[in-house]
């Protein structure tokens, strides 16, 4: 558009004259320009670079499948990273940003320990003034901020607090047993059909309400509570979500003028005041809780929450969980353990069920599953997880066909790297028979040579801290539910699972179907 002004100022001033059709001739030609040198120029850049790349559509880059929502952003690396075998790392558009999928191990364990601090920046874009809820999250934020930030909360995630945390995620877990029991039982022998996808979500809100704020919200029982209202909205898969998402993500440079908040106004609202409650509350009866939110208001009075910029001192089915063999195992283990307990099952006595670790293992390998429905933010492993760099040392990547080769890449600063962590899940390479449900691969000796590559909570400074919390309330709900009842596919369960291209995380569409009876005995 421009060049066009720049061109009718031009032919102006040589006192030429202009007709409509002068004038829809040069628009069309400025639009066709623009088109090259936006889209489809930039698409040359692997070429240039010699380096191999994944096929590119002009304007869409990539991951136009993404764009037109037809498939899901872990879909999507998922494809690519099929198509390009034996790659160390592959490029590829996001619209004409050119992007590097990263495939080897090495080099992936690398970019998030070793060389965390050329890539220790976010790529997503969330104004921090106008969306001080997620633009001051710790998943948002970089650099100094984040790393501040990061150290005041981990304390809050250390297994000391886990296991002081418990007994507020047992009496949820022992909601959600009470609940079954009265559904499985009023079922009689046709059993309890239940859409696991739902009822973790639930199970997930009110451990989170326990935990976080002292509340207990009881979702479980009441889906329609407020609190698990607006938690489902946080990530409702709209279509008008599906496109804010999308830009936040996928475009984070458009996101820095239109600042899309990323949580809704009427949610923000909702959290705010829950918060605003629960801290008033406290302060005027003085109650002092042995929950996380106590933890936050003591950081918060001691002035450690500012986020600053100041830099710190680093100082010193058949193949998924219906597998009835499966379900028998673990039953006896769990039962075992509890048995050697006198009765009682403590956190130290949870975390020595060797058996219960290789089912969730095994079952968050598939990204969608029991546990993963445990999760309560969007976790991402079901996406990838990606790394700006952003160092101002350049980074260095070998050759991307093989050891030993000349040539490889300077990263430029700004370019981002993507991990495509549900690909490395799936790779018959990796996991020999990847569809199939295994926890044996997860076992102490087969996890070790795997630790590169299996990346649930990605890896590095910038791991999950959640992912403690996440394990305990998974594991209590899964010995639960599998310690009571038996667990079966029914006419509503689809395998494999259809993903939903709408949600941002890694999502079924139809939800997780089974069929809950009480065991025989
Ligand atoms: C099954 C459940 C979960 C999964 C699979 C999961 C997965 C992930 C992944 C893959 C990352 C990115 C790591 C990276 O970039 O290397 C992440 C980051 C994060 N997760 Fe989780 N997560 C889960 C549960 C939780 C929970 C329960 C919490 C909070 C209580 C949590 C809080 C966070 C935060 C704050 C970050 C950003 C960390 C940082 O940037 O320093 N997650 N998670």
């Amino acid at each position: 558009m421009l060049l066009n002004v720049l061109l009718i100022g031009t032919m102006s001033s040589l006192g030429l004259q202009w007709g409509f059709s002068d004038i829809l001739i040069t628009s069309l030609i400025a639009i066709f320009l623009a088109f090259l040198w936006y889209g489809v120029v930039p698409l040359t850049y692997w070429k240039r670079k010699g380096i191999p790349s994944v096929f590119a559509l002009p304007v869409l880059g990539s991951t136009a499948k993404l764009a037109l929502f037809l498939k899901s952003f872990g879909q999507i690396t998922n494809d690519m990273y099929f198509q390009t075998p034996g790659k160390k790392y592959v490029g590829y558009h996001r619209f004409s940003q050119p992007t590097i999928l990263l495939r080897d191990p090495e080099l992936i364990k690398n970019v998030l320990n070793r060389d965390f601090v050329h890539f220790d920046k976010n790529e997503l874009q969330i104004d921090e003034v106008g969306d001080v809820f997620s633009g001051r999250h710790l998943f948002f934020i970089n650099g100094e901020k984040w790393k501040r930030l990061r150290m005041v909360l981990s304390p809050g995630f250390s297994s000391g607090k886990m296991k002081s945390i418990f007994p507020i995620v047992g009496e949820v877990s022992g909601n959600l047993k009470a609940f079954l029991t009265e559904k499985v039982d009023a079922a009689g022998e046709r059993g309890y059909a239940v859409d696991l996808k739902d009822l973790c979500a639930r199970f997930t809100t009110d451990s989170v309400a326990s935990v976080a704020f002292g509340l207990q919200c009881d979702s479980i029982y009441d889906p329609e509570v407020e609190f698990r209202r607006m938690g489902r909205k946080l990530l409702e898969p709209t279509l008008f979500n599906a496109i804010m998402f999308f830009i936040i993500i996928e475009m984070p440079w458009i996101n820095r003028f239109l600042k899309i908040n990323f949580i809704s106004k009427d949610v923000k609202s909702f959290f705010r005041n829950v918060v605003l409650n629960v801290v008033a509350k406290r302060e005027e009866d003085g109650t002092k809780l042995n929950d996380y939110f106590q933890g936050l208001i003591q950081l918060w009075k001691e002035g450690k929450l500012r986020v600053s910029e100041k830099p710190i001192d680093d100082g010193p089915g058949g193949r998924h969980a219906h597998n009835p063999k499966v379900q028998e195992k673990l039953r006896k283990e769990i039962e075992a353990n509890i048995k050697q307990n006198d009765g009682t099952l403590t956190y130290e006595a949870l975390q020595d069920i060797a058996y219960l670790d290789m089912v969730i293992q095994g079952e968050s390998k598939f990204g969608v599953s029991l546990c993963r429905g445990l999760k309560f933010h969007h976790s991402i492993s079901g996406r990838d997880v990606r790394r700006r760099a952003t160092s101002s040392k350049r980074y260095y990547l070998p050759n991307p066909e093989g050891e030993g080769l000349d040539g490889g890449l300077w990263l430029e600063k700004g370019m981002v790297v993507t991990i495509p962590i549900y690909g490395l899940h799936h790779d018959p390479e990796i996991y020999p028979d990847p569809e199939k449900f295994d926890p044996e691969r997860f076992s102490p000796d087969n996890k070790r040579d795997k630790q590169a590559i299996y990346l649930p909570f990605g890896d590095g400074p910038k791991m999950c801290i959640g992912s403690r919390f996440a394990m305990l309330q998974s594991k209590l709900a899964v010995v639960s539910v599998v310690s009571r009842f038996q667990l079966s596919p029914n006419e509503k369960t689809k395998v494999p699972i259809t993903i939903d291209p709408f949600n941002f995380i890694l999502s079924s569409k139809y939800g997780q179907w089974v069929t809950m009876k009480n065991l025989k005995h």
